[in-house]
């Protein structure tokens, strides 16, 4: 069984068609990078998945779930990170780990927020108030939200689009950890084409809503005759052909 399978996806805003007939499957224990340049429908599609928004047309089965009729028996095993959903900013850092952890009934919840702040180095924040963080402090926290209930499928949306390269790299590596430790299945939004290569098993290439192309990125780049994978990037967003 798949992690999601997406089949026949529309999202028909009044002004715009943004996402086109979309179909495709993340695997088990795999990470899929949802590619595609500004508008292509990746955050709509990642908003459907999560059952935020309501689809045009077409079925999303997420860990077995139908989520137009069980979405919150897949969403009690689902998390998600956005920069564009943000975290209630009065309260402190801890207090929202605290609210979001009640939300998903973590067991030994303080444990676990003690294990997140020292995994993503937000130990010395837990007492800000999640408003008056930076931007990158302010990701790092919606990771470790992220990661409370253990999910088996998590959806991230540019994880790691305000990280210094350092911080950066360390969030790929705790991403990379977590799915080898827990066998969970990754969706992944990103600009980022070096994280891509790194990460991803598969990929897959919206343009105007559709897939214009996706295979594993080795394939890609050998398929297209390039050297990495921000140049397929760039040859599939300015070729002509969607
Ligand atoms: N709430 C909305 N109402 C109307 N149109 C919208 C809405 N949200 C997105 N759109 C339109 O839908 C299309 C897809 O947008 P979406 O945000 O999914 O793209 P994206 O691939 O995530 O882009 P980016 O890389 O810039 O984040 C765009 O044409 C956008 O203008």
């Amino acid at each position: 069984m798949e992690a999601i399978r997406v089949e026949n996806l529309v999202k028909r805003y009044p002004k715009a068609l943004a996402v086109d007939n979309l179909s495709f499957t993340l695997e088990r224990g795999q990470i899929l990078g949802l590619l595609g340049g500004n508008g292509a429908g990746k955050t709509t599609t990642i908003s459907m998945l999560l059952g935020l928004l309501v689809p045009t047309s077409g079925r999303i089965t997420v860990l077995g779930h139908d989520m137009a009729k069980n979405r919150f028996a897949a969403l009690a095993r689902m998390n998600f990170s956005s920069p564009y959903i943000s975290l209630p900013g009065r309260l402190t850092v801890r207090e929202n780990l605290e609210v979001y952890g009640h939300l998903y009934n973590v067991p030994k919840l303080k444990t676990r927020i003690g294990q997140l702040a020292e995994q993503f180095r937000l130990t010395e924040l837990l007492t800000r108030p999640a408003g008056d963080l930076s931007a990158g402090q302010k990701t790092r926290v919606a990771l470790a939200k992220s990661l409370l209930n253990q999910p088996d499928l998590l959806l991230l949306d540019e994880p790691t689009a305000s990280l210094d390269p350092d911080t950066g790299d360390y969030v790929r590596t705790a991403l990379e950890d977590y799915r080898v430790a827990t066998g969970a299945s990754i969706l992944l939004a990103s600009h980022n084409m070096a994280e891509v290569e790194r990460l991803c098993d598969h990929v897959l290439m919206m343009k105007q809503g559709r897939v214009a192309d996706h295979g594993a990125p080795e394939d890609l780049i050998t398929r297209y005759g390039r050297e990495d994978m921000e140049e397929v990037f760039l040859h599939i967003a300015r070729s002509e052909a969607i």
